[in-house]
């Protein structure tokens, strides 16, 4: 994704309208990172507008898909419950915007192991991400684990992934050693997935 020219200034109203917008922004060959960030943050979370999409389940992370982009990207609502998080993974060279639409969410970075890994992972940063906000990461800026570090309340995110990737690496915070995993979708299109 390199710089275009101009930025345009977006606003969604709502999440139908942020989709309509995105559909518009990644049928261009070259997208701007700043202008989809700032994209996502401008819609205003409306928990009527995504609440069929919503679905926790008790001992993890759920990821539920709302759009695949007409192949470009995949949009999807990812449910914390209280003290559920992720491992420290990649993003399998995709861009990764993640937009806050309840709760808040902490984010830590890792920087990537040594080729080999042994030994623990440097930590780089963190931050809690608030409702509202759109963080973004790809594989050079390294990896992250989310997590909702609340013991009262559940947090809810919006993911935009481009391209979309359907595995990924995740890595132990001791040894740095990675393993592949593949993602699935607990539901697609509001309609929980059967397996
Ligand atoms: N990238 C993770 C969510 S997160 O922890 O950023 C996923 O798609 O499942
Ligand atoms: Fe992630």
């Amino acid at each position: 994704m390199e710089q275009p020219v101009q930025t345009e200034t977006w606003k969604a109203r709502s999440l139908e309208e942020l989709v309509r917008i995105l559909h518009r922004i990644f049928a261009e060959d070259k997208v701007c990172v700043e202008e989809v960030q700032a994209l996502m943050e401008s819609y205003e979370s409306n928990p009527e507008e995504w609440l069929q999409y919503a679905k926790f389940d008790q001992y993890r992370y759920t990821r539920n898909l709302v759009d695949n982009g007409n192949g470009k990207f995949n949009l999807m609502i990812l449910c914390w419950g209280e003290g559920h998080g992720s491992s420290i993974h990649d993003h399998t060279d995709s861009h990764c915007f993640m937009k806050i639409l309840q709760g808040n969410l902490k984010e830590t970075l890792f920087e990537w192991p040594e080729k080999k890994g042994n030994g623990e992972m440097t930590k780089k940063s963190e931050r809690v991400l608030r409702e509202n906000q759109c963080a973004y990461i790809n594989d050079s800026i390294g990896l992250h684990r989310v997590e909702n570090i609340s013991h009262t309340e559940s947090a809810v995110s919006l993911h935009l992934y481009s391209p979309p990737f359907d595995s990924c690496n995740t890595f132990d915070q001791r040894t740095g050693h990675k393993h592949k995993v593949k993602m699935t979708f607990y539901s697609q299109f509001g309609e929980r997935t059967l397996f």
